[in-house]
């Protein structure tokens, strides 16, 4: 039973019983509109009190059975909420858990609420690419204003119960149970007036110039939320809620969410929800997999080295109330590192502040812990070393903490693309390694790479995954090849974009047309950010640059292969990035984030090109995407082929939570296949052939037999490879 129905004296009590969430889909829709106008009919009832099972009011409509051309189900949700608003008995919402975007559409349309102290309320469409159209933008506005509606509605914001309140979205804040407390306020108000209830019927009220209010709010997400039309659908929709009567204004709701789904834009934000949902999912060809292999509970760690992944990672693990003992090799970095966990901690700190909820770190370190000493990690649970990328070093740490930790302990690698089998191997318990690829900064990001070795065992793999989860993490499953997932496809987009520089842009061109196309960065801002010397170390143990390079190498060339060896110059110069004060651009002082062209570049680009022969040519923003854009794509096909990575889905997750992805265009999968393969093959293949010494832009096997097979839908991609190879 979708929805049930029971009374308490005079007042009926509805349940919606859908789990896991209590989504409103159409079954659950026709039921409880047939339970409510029941109940309303019914003369032993007075009043009503709606609620969900299982300690969750709502999440919203099914987002499931939102098909690419119709949203009919939203509709129905505003029948229901029509009729709550107008019923003549009281009606009251008893929220506890969730009550999100039509799930909190329903609660408004109630005449009081009463919250869990716990509970969460929001209307958090604009996140999955639409906006919250069964009266969301006409109500709440009319309940707590313009200002404070808009910026829930436009950044789809969670918003914790005692803000809620004190907001005035919600009535009461209960700490004891949310529907006795709400059954209770149902008795009290039977009989008495409900005109001011009813939010359709009020007056939105503003003492702003609205114009300007809605121009700048307009101005700022074009800004903000870069290419993405949700948050503009949401502004237009709130606006109207301003200059239209309520109906007219649902009306409006209805016209914005159906122009949105023509941009194709809901499509991949729901696509990108669903593909987070599925990575935690993972399966190994034995069947083992996140069902059937119990996580072990991870109550202490250790994290060694305090570098900047490593600070970034204490302060994630004590923001998740987990002990953390951080270790570093002597006073001067263990003092430094101290200082950088008790200020990222503090900022976290003000930022749950904000959010109306307390931490454990507020006035201090919570549960971190810090030491020189070794021996003070003995019998934590699991250790993260996040030292410098150095296998030698890593090796050493390895073998000296499996001979000091307990024997169940797990021995995690912050590495982002070193050999896990060769550090598992030094160990005494190879099963229990796995690397913890965090992004940085490591207490925000939220893309965590879990990458199996060779010997890691299903048990380590579930206890990694589900600590990701802990800390607030997406972690994806991958295997173990140089650089993983993310940043073994990231490199041939830099090399490309290197090679464009070559053949006649300057970095700002290539940067701006990535940067339209949604990118909240563009390679050589990356690169500035990143520091240049860290791509030209690894360059240099590869032995592509430096003293390794044999003589006689010609410049641009590497084993045969194109090489621009224009970052290596850059660097041998002390351009490294923002850190230096210049690197691909200038910056108005050392460790500045303000980057300009540099004529400097220009000049230097242009006497390189001169001393190289290079025929420049004029490069429009379609081809650097192209260009860029599809040697990625096709190392995601290889990563497939090889079994590095498990489904498009988790390589788009990886992408859309650790590199600046426009979620609005779904992944680098999802955008190939809605770009179409045929396309993507065409053009490699093109390029490929008039350049046979840049072998990143040869199609794939894979990418190859798809467009024989007539273009799968991405699910199916992998069907065609097979069992040709799993190294998951
Ligand atoms: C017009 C449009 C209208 C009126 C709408 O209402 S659109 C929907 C608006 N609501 C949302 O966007 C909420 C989306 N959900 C979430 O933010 C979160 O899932 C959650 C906060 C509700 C719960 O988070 P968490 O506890 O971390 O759990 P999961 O995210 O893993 O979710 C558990 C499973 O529930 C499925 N789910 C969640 N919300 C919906 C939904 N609205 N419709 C359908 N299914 C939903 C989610 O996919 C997980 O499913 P499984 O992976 O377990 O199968």
């Amino acid at each position: 039973m979708e929805v049930t129905r029971y009374q308490s004296h005079a007042v009926s009590v509805i349940e919606i019983n859908h789990p896991p969430v209590n989504a409103l889909s159409s079954l659950v829709c026709q039921a409880l509109f047939k339970e409510f106008v029941e109940a309303s009919k019914d003369p032993s009832v007075e009043a009503i009190v709606l609620c969900g099972a299982n300690g969750k009011f709502c999440a919203g409509a099914d987002i499931r059975e939102f098909k690419s051309t119709s949203l009919m189900k939203t509709i129905s949700i505003e029948d229901i909420n029509g009729n709550i608003e107008s019923c003549k008995k009281p009606v009251v919402a008893a929220i506890e858990g969730v009550a999100l975007g039509g799930g909190l559409e329903l609660a408004l349309s109630c005449h009081y609420r009463v919250a869990h102290i716990k509970a969460i309320v929001g209307l958090p469409e604009v996140l999955i690419g639409i906006l919250p159209a069964a009266g969301g933008t006409q109500r709440l506005p009319r309940l707590i204003g313009i200002p404070a509606a808009l910026d829930m509605i436009v950044r789809g914001r969670h918003v914790p119960a005692t803000e809620a309140f004190q907001l005035g979205i919600v009535d009461q804040v209960v700490q004891t149970n949310a529907i006795d407390a709400a059954v209770h306020l149902a008795r009290e108000i039977i009989g008495k007036p409900l005109d001011n209830r009813r939010l359709s019927t009020l007056p939105v009220q503003y003492n702003i110039n609205i114009e300007d209010f809605f121009d700048n709010a307009l101005k700022k997400a074009k800004i903000q939320f870069f290419g993405a039309q949700a948050p503009l659908a949401c502004i237009e929709a709130v606006k109207a809620s301003v200059e239209l009567p309520f109906y007219q204004g649902l009306k409006k709701e209805q016209e914005l969410i159906a122009s949105l789904v023509t941009t194709g834009q809901p499509q991949a934000q729901q696509y990108a929800f669903f593909s987070e949902r599925n990575a935690g999912k993972w399966t190994l060809p034995s069947g083992e997999g996140w069902d059937n292999v119990s996580p072990k509970i991870i109550k202490t760690t250790a994290v060694i080295g305090l570098g900047t992944m490593g600070r970034g990672i204490v302060t994630s693990l004590s923001k998740a109330n987990i002990s953390v003992i951080a270790l570093e090799q002597d006073e001067k970095q263990l003092n430094q590192g101290k200082k950088a966990v008790i200020s990222l901690l503090e900022k976290e700190a003000e930022k749950l502040n904000k959010q109306g909820k307390s931490s454990s770190f507020a006035n201090g370190l919570g549960p971190v812990h810090f030491t020189l000493d070794f021996g003070e990690i003995r019998n934590v649970d699991l250790v993260i070393e996040a030292v410098y990328e150095n296998m030698g070093l890593k090796k050493k740490i390895f073998q000296k903490i499996s001979k000091i930790l307990k024997p169940d302990a797990f021995l995690c690698t912050n590495t982002s693309g070193l050999d896990i089998d060769e550090i598992a191997s030094v160990t005494n318990r190879p099963q229990n390694v796995i690397g913890m690829h965090f992004f940085s900064p490591a207490n925000i990001m939220r893309l965590l790479e879990v990458v199996r070795g060779c010997y890691t065992s299903p048990i380590t793999i579930a206890t990694t995954m589900s600590l990701g989860k802990t800390l607030g993490k997406v972690a994806v499953l991958v295997g173990n090849c140089p650089l993983f997932v993310g940043n073994r496809m990231l490199l041939p987009y830099v090399e490309q974009a290197g090679y464009l520089l070559e053949d006649g842009c300057n970095p700002e061109d290539v940067d701006n047309a990535l940067e339209h196309f949604g990118f909240a960065m563009g390679p050589f801002c990356m690169m500035d950010l990143a520091g240049l010397d860290v791509g030209w170390r690894s360059r240099m143990e590869k032995g592509l640059t430096g003293d390794r390079v044999p003589t006689g190498t010609p410049a641009r060339q590497r084993q045969g292969n194109r090489y621009c060896p224009i970052a290596d110059m850059l660097c041998e110069l002390g351009r490294f990035g923002q850190k230096a004060g210049m690197g691909w651009y200038k910056y108005e002082k050392l460790g500045g984030r303000k980057a300009s062209p540099d004529p400097w570049i220009r000049d230097f680009l242009e006497k390189y090109r001169n001393t190289h022969q290079i025929k420049s040519h004029v490069i429009n923003s379609e081809e650097i995407i192209q260009r860029c854009l599809y040697v990625l794509i096709n190392a995601g096909f290889k990563i497939l082929e090889d079994g590095i990575a498990t489904s498009p889905e988790d390589i788009d997750v990886i992408y859309n939570n650790g590199y600046g992805w426009p979620k609005y265009r779904g992944g680098p999968m999802y955008y190939a296949a809605t770009t179409g393969l045929a396309k993507v093959y065409e053009t490699l293949d093109r390029n490929y052939k008039a350049n046979p010494d840049i072998p990143s832009m040869k199609p794939t096997f894979l990418l190859r037999k798809l467009v024989a097979v007539g273009e799968p839908p991405l699910k199916e991609w992998k069907t065609q490879l097979g069992n040709l190879n799993n190294k998951l």
